[in-house]
């Protein structure tokens, strides 16, 4: 009988891969993980207790916030304030960054950015949604961490991951030397290694869009979807469809199948939906970890320069071969969208 392995015994065991390792990024990815928990907890009986629905107010996106996003925004912010390791929470669901002003935070040095609830157009539905987190240490010492602090690159991150809570729950995460993936086995309480060294394959057949948004993607996205289409035995086309509507189960498939997911810009969002800080950066730094791409079509999402909490971008992802394809076809047919348009410039052809 093989030994489970819990993530708990995998961070310390990984500990030593970081010499000045003093424990601290590894009691931070305790925290998050008891928080994930106790946020599955509710979403597995989300019918029954009084956690679907409209919360009745709005966030800083303008977007309606349901139920369970506040109630996942509060139970990660919680462990992240108790656990002692979080100087600066960001979330998705709050105006401004949060500043953990606590004694036991006084000396923490780490920067949590965070997609409470992600896919919240599915949570009513029983559709997997998930839980997005990157983390940062702050740049800045002594006194109160500052905004500086928190709008780093991508590239600067030093962990990243997501919980998808969905036919079974898992947490995948990266610390910048490959990605694991641990099942959550509710009989022991306990996230237990699964997908050891997660690698995306550099092809696949499944490409992941909202194609009811179609007629405002820009040309070179239009291209690269007929491309899918296209029958071509060669090739294994036409690829498979599949668009969950969440981030985390879309890109989890990819991770394991190969595939590839893409929110371009838009008409209606010309600068992309996705947010950079919290979903795009920290799934860019899994995938590439895994051996796949991201970009916003034209450059690397690592190297974004971040200037807002809750900025957008494009964003494709995912099997490499597959990204190179959809650029090409992005920097033939739509040149014009290249720089110029993502400083807010937009020409749909
Ligand atoms: O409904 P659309 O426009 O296709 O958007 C779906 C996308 O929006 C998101 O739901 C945005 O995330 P949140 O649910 O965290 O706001 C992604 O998970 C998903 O990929
Ligand atoms: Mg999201
Ligand atoms: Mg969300």
């Amino acid at each position: 009988m093989k030994a489970v392995k819990t993530l708990g015994q995998f961070i310390i065991e990984k500990q030593a891969d970081f010499p000045y390792a003093k424990g601290e990024l590894s009691r931070l990815l305790r925290d998050i993980g008891i928080a994930a928990k106790i946020v599955n907890r509710e979403i597995n009986k989300a019918g029954l207790a009084d956690i679907i629905g409209e919360a009745g107010t709005t966030n800083i996106q303008g977007e309606g916030q349901k139920k369970l996003d506040v109630y996942a925004n509060e139970q990660f912010i919680a462990a992240l304030q108790s656990g002692g390791e979080c100087c600066i929470v960001v979330s998705e669901e709050n105006d401004e960054y949060i500043y953990i002003d606590s004694e036991i935070s006084k000396n923490a040095k780490y920067i949590v950015a965070i997609d409470p609830l992600d896919g919240s157009s599915n949570i009513d539905v029983n559709v997997g949604v998930g839980t997005i987190f990157s983390i940062f240490r702050r740049k800045s010492v002594g006194g109160k961490a500052t905004l500086e602090d928190v709008l780093q690159n991508g590239t600067e991150q030093i962990a990243a991951g997501y919980v998808i809570y969905g036919s079974s729950t898992m947490m995948v995460y990266t610390t910048g030397k490959g990605v694991n993936g641990f099942t959550l086995d509710p009989s022991i309480g306990e996230f237990c290694l699964s997908y050891p060294n997660m690698q995306i394959p550099a092809d696949g057949y499944i490409y992941s869009i909202n194609e009811g948004y179609y007629t405002h993607f820009p040309d070179g996205i239009k291209k690269y979807i007929k491309y899918c289409q296209v029958e071509d035995d060669k090739t294994r086309r036409p690829y498979t469809s599949r668009y969950t509507g969440s981030m985390v189960a879309d890109l989890h498939r990819s991770l394991i199948k190969g595939g590839i997911f893409m929110y371009p810009i838009t008409a209606q969002a010309p600068n992309g939906k996705l947010r950079l800080v919290y979903e795009c950066n920290p799934m860019a730094f899994i995938v590439e970890q895994a051996g796949g791409k991201a970009s916003n079509g034209y450059e690397r999402i690592l190297k974004l320069d971040v200037t807002e909490l809750h900025q957008r971008s494009a964003i494709m992802i995912g099997s490499t071969n597959m990204v190179e394809k959809a650029e090409e076809m992005l920097a033939c047919f739509s040149p014009q969208v290249t720089k110029r348009n993502f400083d807010g410039v937009v020409t749909i052809q």
